[in-house]
């Protein structure tokens, strides 16, 4: 009796938890866009932009979107550190890639590392947001002429955006989440990270009322976990506002 009030009040008071990975290459901006995320939607004061300093571990940042919980991770994105990303690769909802679209000659680079990351298996389906960062600067490419240069390929099946950003003046970041929100909560590949953790739903809780699967579940979850000893620590957190930017919907979100 009790698990079946435990797996309603379950069902109907938890909210939903993403991991998104921030990636890109060194000094896109990525741990400058994790405080701003913060500042954003937690309303605290931001790191000054000196006192961030290239990421060696990962930053960790949780905000809360109406009815979901994000937690992001942003990596190191020197390439001695990219190796480190696969290791979180099982667990993420989504994937936000940030590129300096004021650097052309950084664009090799981030073109050829996205590649690689969009070939790994464990990001099957994962959702991509490509962010074209440092908008506030006169040289930044657009969100336009990112995708045509980047001219990636394989992207067919995934759902992904293209979107201008600030992370120095928070251009785009709201977009940007309420998009991630949106798809991810629609995406099969939530449904598959659910059903491994044995949270799927309302599914789960009638699963629950018939069968105490916990054990099986901790198990299948120990499995995908991730080694959170790399953790260096958070950021701290502002306040934005800035008018809506001009997006790409490179494709229009399709939901298998
Ligand atoms: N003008 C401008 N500069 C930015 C912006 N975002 C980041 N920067 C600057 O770009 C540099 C790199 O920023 P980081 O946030 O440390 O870059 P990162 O991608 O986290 O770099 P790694 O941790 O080494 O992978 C810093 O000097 C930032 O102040 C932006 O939106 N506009
Ligand atoms: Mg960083």
């Amino acid at each position: 009796m009790f698990s079946l009030f435990y797996g309603l009040w379950k069902y109907l008071f938890t909210k939903t938890e993403f991991h998104v990975l921030i990636l890109g290459i060194d000094k896109a901006g990525k741990t400058t866009l994790l405080e701003k995320l913060k500042s954003v939607y937690l309303n605290m004061e931001s790191l000054p932009h000196d006192r961030i300093v290239p990421t060696v571990g990962l930053n960790i940042g949780r905000i809360q979107v109406s009815n979901s919980k994000l937690v992001f991770w942003d990596l190191g994105g020197q390439p001695g550190l990219r190796s480190i990303w696969e290791k979180y690769y099982e667990e993420a909802h989504a994937i936000v890639f940030v590129i300096d679209a004021s650097s052309p000659l950084q664009f090799e680079d981030a073109k050829s590392t996205l590649e690689k990351v969009l070939r790994h298996e464990d990001l099957q389906g994962a959702p991509l947001l490509i962010l074209a960062n440092k908008q506030d600067l006169s040289e930044a490419m657009s969100a336009e002429e990112l995708a045509r240069y980047l001219d990636l390929k394989k992207l067919d099946e995934r759902v992904y955006m293209f979107e201008a950003v600030s992370a120095y003046d928070g251009l785009g970041i709201k977009e940007s989440v309420e998009w991630l929100v949106e798809v991810m909560e629609r995406s099969k590949r939530t449904e598959t990270l659910r059903a491994r953790a044995g949270e799927s739903g309302f599914a789960s809780y009638l699963g629950s009322v018939t069968s105490s699967s916990s054990e099986e579940q901790t198990c299948l979850r120990t499995k995908g976990q991730i080694n959170h000893d790399l953790l260096l620590g958070d950021i701290i957190p502002g306040s934005w506002h800035q008018p809506r930017p001009p997006q790409v919907h490179a494709q229009p979100p399709s939901f298998p």
